[in-house]
């Protein structure tokens, strides 16, 4: 029996408020180091524009992302909010990916109390399509949508080695003499949550006596909201690898969230090198985040500022593909 989703997810009834009467909520993503996620990071500041949001995006940096990096994310109208790193125990845990030990400083993000509700989404994420009225969700829940475990990240596990995915929990059941299958699980690229003090200092107590494993701060956090976690639907955070692992589920044209999470899939380094990266469906989203991430009518202007730029901060010069993806988008598939 599929789990109950959260599909009546009513649009924003809000009449049209002006700045002044928002309520006190907002997105908010995570960068670390002095790499490329700044471009993703970017994109996605260009894009909750395009489809004309009404709240800000608050961006939450390590103290390893440098000056310049920050000032191009404040010329693109983000909030910059500064976070301490979070580590978990020691440990001899093998993540699934080594850097997911930086994603725990994540959980900064509880602590920005003068939002009331706010929705996450990894710098690897676009919205196509606005989402504002996920924040009227009702309280007291944490809502992301659910996770596959088909792909070889997931090869550690029970679930992968029977063969079992939540996604189609009819095709391979679960094997009763493994007793109850595993609870509903989200990919932590995306969710909608409430800020708050006492939860905050919960979850940092929590972390620090709980022994890590691979997918890090996302399995932290799936055992944490466990009681109060509702699913919903995939349109909210397409997680590529459901693509190619369960197309059945996947209708594009509804997706309004999409999560380049997929290896090779990030489209500012995109070679289309990796496994199913040469696929139209994948080409096509690449393009459409280079799209946006190319679009200058897209760059903030603040009100009455003169056009924001940022001196002498080497980004990728907008305006057009990177030469290099530009190719490999053009190449005829090989697939
Ligand atoms: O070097 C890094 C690695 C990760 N991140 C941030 O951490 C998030 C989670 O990492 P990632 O999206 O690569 O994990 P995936 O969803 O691909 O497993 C990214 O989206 C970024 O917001 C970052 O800023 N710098
Ligand atoms: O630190 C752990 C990360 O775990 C998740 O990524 C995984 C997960 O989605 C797997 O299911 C996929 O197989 C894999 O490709 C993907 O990278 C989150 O997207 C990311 O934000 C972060 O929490
Ligand atoms: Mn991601």
């Amino acid at each position: 029996m599929a789990p109950e989703l959260v599909s009546t997810v009513t649009k924003s009834t809000a009449s049209f408020t002006s700045p002044t009467t928002l309520p006190p909520r907002a997105y908010v993503t995570f960068l670390a180091g002095n790499g490329d996620y700044v471009k993703g990071v970017v994109g996605l500041a260009k894009g909750l524009r395009k489809v004309k949001t009404v709240y800000p995006l608050v961006v939450a940096v390590l103290p390893d992302v440098p000056e310049e990096h920050r000032k191009i994310l404040k010329s693109q109208g983000c909030i910059v909010r500064e976070i301490e790193p979070v580590y978990p125990p020691e440990n001899q845990t093998q993540f699934a990916m080594a850097y997911y030990v930086i994603n725990y400083s994540k959980l900064r993000i509880w602590e920005f109390v003068e939002y009331s509700k706010m929705i996450y989404l990894d710098g690897d994420i676009q919205v196509f399509e606005n989402i504002d009225h996920l924040f009227d969700l009702p309280d007291g829940h944490f809502y992301a949508v659910m996770d596959c475990f088909c792909e070889k990240t997931w090869s550690h596990t029970p679930q992968y080695k029977v063969g079992y995915c939540q996604q189609c929990p009819e095709k391979v059941q679960w094997p009763t003499e493994l007793g109850q299958p595993p609870a509903l699980y989200f990919n932590a690229g995306m969710f909608v949550f409430e800020p708050s003090m006492v939860t905050y200092h919960d979850l940092l107590k929590r972390v620090k006596v709980t022994t890590p494993t691979s997918f890090a701060e996302q399995d932290f956090l799936n055992m944490y909201f466990k009681d109060i976690y509702k699913p919903i639907p995939l349109t909210y955070n397409l997680v590529l690898a459901m693509l190619w692992r369960h197309p059945e589920n996947v209708n594009l044209e509804e997706v309004k969230v999409v999560h380049y999470c997929a290896a090779g899939s990030k489209p500012w380094r995109y070679t289309g090198k990796e496994e199913n990266m040469q696929r139209e469906d994948i080409k096509m989203l690449v393009r459409k985040w280079w799209d946006i991430y190319n679009d200058a009518s897209l760059d903030y202007k603040p009100l009455g500022a003169s056009e924001a730029s940022v001196d002498g901060v080497d980004m990728e010069p907008l305006g057009h593909l990177s030469k290099v993806v530009q190719r490999v988008l053009a190449a005829p598939s090989a697939a």
